[in-house]
């Protein structure tokens, strides 16, 4: 780890542990991280900043269970399993403290592209591909005036309503890595129609996020479709 690294592991340590500080004590504090309150003391009022080892336990352990906790009481499952997320996706500063500990937990290679499918997956799609210094990538579900190529990719629902997504054909290069996301996934409809757009493409997936999965479905499909890392921060019944 070089020294810029190392002082971005420390700084994001900072973040979450002020997260966690708005809603306890430093007792609170001490007793959820193990870390003494005095320490902790001086880490959130900036005089001092964890070591890599500190840092690195708290972005990776607390950091993802606390901002899943964070998530879970933002959100609201109505009784047939939907998801009201509308004070995640349109909170960016949440979700910029999310993407480092999203990067840091799930072990995904850095991507050339963040790929998403508008709308909602949009803000998530932005912190992290901004996380990252990539590019991020939305695919629509109408044609984008004056683009000429697309990628499309369409799929018949169990419904029978076809859905086609299309995405400007210069957003991918061949060989690309793609980091799919998502806020949410249930069948997993939308995330195996951004994958095959990969597959087109000609790139290659560097793995597949969502927020909050609703239910197992969509995260198992998506698993058949791909070898790298498929997960969701949170599952809620669906
Ligand atoms: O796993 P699936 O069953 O495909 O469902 C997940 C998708 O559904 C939602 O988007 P929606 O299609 O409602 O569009 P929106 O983002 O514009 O609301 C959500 O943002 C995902 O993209
Ligand atoms: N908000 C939502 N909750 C659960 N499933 C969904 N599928 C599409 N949108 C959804």
């Amino acid at each position: 780890m070089n020294r810029a690294e190392k002082a971005a592991l420390q700084l994001r340590a900072v973040d979450v542990l002020c997260m966690l500080k708005e809603t306890r004590t430093y007792d609170e504090l001490e007793a959820k991280t193990g870390l003494p309150a005095g320490d902790l003391n001086r880490y959130v009022n900036g005089h001092v900043l964890p070591g890599t080892d500190r840092a690195r336990a708290v972005v990776e352990d607390l950091g993802k269970e606390a901002l899943a906790e964070e998530l879970e009481a933002r959100i609201r499952v109505d009784g047939e399993g939907y998801v009201d997320n509308s004070d995640v996706v349109f909170d960016q500063p949440f979700l910029n403290l999310a993407a480092p500990v999203v990067a840091d937990s799930f072990g995904f290679d850095r991507p050339d592209v963040v790929l998403t499918a508008a709308t909602d997956g949009i803000t998530l799609a932005a912190s992290l591909a901004s996380y990252y210094g990539t590019r991020c990538a939305y695919a629509k579900k109408r044609k984008e005036t004056a683009v000429e190529e697309f990628i499309e990719a369409r799929e018949r629902l169990d419904s029978g309503i076809e859905i086609t997504y299309y995405l400007p054909e210069s957003s991918i290069n061949e060989g690309e890595s793609v980091l799919v996301v998502d806020d949410l996934i249930r069948s997993g409809e939308t995330q195996e129609l951004l994958l095959d757009i990969v597959e087109t493409a000609g790139a290659d997936v560097a793995g597949v996020f969502a927020l909050i999965a609703a239910g197992d479905d969509g995260i198992g499909r998506a698993r058949g479709r791909t070898d790298s890392v498929v997960d969701a921060l949170t599952t809620v019944q669906a």
